[in-house]
This record gives structure tokens, sequence and C-alpha cells, in this order.
């Protein structure tokens, strides 16, 4: 099972939302993360083919998935970033429907339907119309509508958006357990949501993939470059904008900091184990620490 990217690039103009994209993908989980406008969302697009590139090609299993067509739907399940509508169906309704359009048997149907909605945790809910769904809800649904056909490629634009920290937590173990035969894709720019999930983690900036790594090889790369000390806070307020800030906790005049640095900032710094957060910083700064 192989999902092959060669050279993927879709320009806007002058604008580059994805550039040269080259990549292969084969069973497993992985993390697509990258900052707001980062081509994350274009490049679902085109892999799950709604989208032509303007250069490059996406194969599966050698073959091109333009060509396979129909074929390669029936293997995909994809959750759009903007995924709602349907506001007068239930729960069950909607799967139900979507079950349908995409050929499944509906006695099949019901019990798959049945089955996911449990998975999700929305089985008490089923018979209630959508537009009542908190944001959370929705996206659970749109996870379910994805998992439908049994996919072994699945696409999940940003799944986590608007869930609270349990429903996370929840979908990070359903990802676990059903990617044994699968490829699974989700994008997100929030790092806990791979952190633990995610086999490997593409990191994308500018359009451009910047780094494919498992997240253990991406921590170690950091290794020795992330500290912390404690500073006053004028000290603090003076030297903010030349430090790479991944934290900073403030306490009675004293701010605790987590800063980014190949060399020993000051004498009082101590080196501490990375996480994913600094890589994210790392790769991308961060522009709201205060
Ligand atoms: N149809 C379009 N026409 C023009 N520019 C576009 C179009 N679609 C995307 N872009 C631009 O391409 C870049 C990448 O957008 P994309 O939505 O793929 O990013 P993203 O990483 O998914 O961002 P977000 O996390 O905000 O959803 C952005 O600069 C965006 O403005």
């Amino acid at each position: 099972m192989m999902l092959k990217i060669e050279n993927v690039t879709q320009q806007y103009r002058d604008v580059y939302a994805v550039k040269e994209v080259t990549c292969e993908l084969t069973q497993g989980i992985y993390g697509l993360l990258g900052p707001n406008g980062a081509g994350k969302s274009t490049l679902m697009r085109i892999l799950v083919d709604v989208l032509k590139p303007t250069k490059g090609r996406v194969t599966y299993n050698g073959k091109e998935i333009s060509i396979l067509g129909e074929n390669y739907r029936d293997i995909l399940g994809y959750l759009p970033q903007e995924f709602g509508g349907y506001s007068h169906f239930t729960a069950q309704e909607f799967l139900r429907y979507v079950a349908s359009l995409k050929g499944i048997d509906s006695r099949v149907a019901h019990e798959k339907v049945d089955g996911l909605l449990e998975l999700v945790g929305l089985c008490n809910v089923k018979k209630k119309k959508l537009k009542g769904f908190s944001g959370g809800m929705t996206r659970r649904v749109g996870i379910a509508q994805a998992l439908l056909n049994d996919p072994l490629i699945l696409i999940l634009d940003e799944p986590t958006a608007g869930l609270d920290p349990s429903e996370r937590i929840r979908l990070r173990g359903i990802l676990s357990e059903i990617s044994k035969d699968k490829i699974i894709l989700l994008s997100t720019h929030i790092v806990s949501d791979i952190e633990y999930v995610a086999n490997e983690v593409l990191l994308i900036k500018e359009g451009e993939l910047i780094q494919k790594k498992a997240p253990k090889e991406l921590l170690a790369a950091l290794n020795g470059q992330v500290w912390t000390m404690v500073m006053n806070e004028d000290d603090f307020l003076k030297n903010k904008q030349h430090l790479k800030l991944v934290n900073a906790s403030h306490l009675q005049g004293q701010v605790e900091i987590r800063i980014i640095s190949d060399k020993e900032p000051h004498e009082q710094a101590v080196t501490v184990e990375p996480r994913l957060e600094d890589i994210y910083v790392y790769y991308f700064g961060a522009n709201d620490v205060v």
C-alpha cells in the first residue's frame, strides 16, 4: 500500500499554495503540521482528487489517482475542512444517506452506521437533527462519514477542530485502533493532536514539505537546544524580541522562560528535554507568546 506524491505543486497566480511536494506514504498515521495558510488543505484536496495540481502527480500503488477514479474513491475516506450542511437530517439519517451515495447495501449500511455512531460516541443523539449539534459533535459525524466505506486511505482535514480535550483523546484512540491496515493523514496546527499518535510528522511551511520524520527523530534533532531559565520581568521585556520563545510563565516579578537556542543563552540556563511544541516553534516561530 503506497501513496506516492511526486513534485506536486499548486499555484494560484503568484502564490504557491503547495510547492514541489514529494513523499511516500505507506501504512500508518501521518500528521500534517503547519501554521494557517501553509498549504495543508490544498495538499489534502489534491490527495483526494478533488483538485488537480498545477504540476506533479499522485499515484496509489503505481497508478495515477485521477485515472483510478471510482476505484480510488472506493478506498478513500475524507473529512473536508468545511464539513456541515444537511442540518435537517438526524445523525443517523445523514450517515445512512452518505452510505447510499457510497453504494453501500442498505442492510449493511444500517449496521455500519450504528457501529460508527457508537465508535464516535454519538449513539445517544443519533435521532437528533444535526442543526442542534455542537461544533465538536458535527466534527464527529464528519469523522464517522469518512469511515463508512472502511477506507484504506483516510484523509482528515483538521479532525479535532472544535473537539474538547476528552473528545480529542477519544479520537486519538480511534485512529490508533483503526490504523493497522490504513494510510491515515490528518492535518492540524495543534501539536498535541499528533504528538502521541503519528508515526511520522510532515511539517509544511509556505507550501513546502520541510520535514518528514518520526516524532522521536524530530525531537532528537533538537536535543541540547531547548533551555529554561528564570529572569526578572525587566530583563525579559528588554530581551524578548531576540529570543526564540516557546513559553513564558510570569510569577511575582519573575519570568520562567522556555527558549530554543543552539548556544547556551545564559550561564543560569539549563537544557531540558525537547517536546513537539518546541519543534513547532523551531520551524515556524511563535508570535503569540507574551
Ligand atoms: N482557491 C484559491 N485561490 C487562491 N489562493 C488560494 C486558494 N486556495 C488556497 N489559497 C492560498 O494558498 C495558501 C494555502 O492555503 P491552504 O488553505 O491550503 O492552507 P492551510 O495550511 O490549510 O491553512 P489553514 O490551516 O488556515 O486551513 C494560502 O495562502 C491560501 O490563501
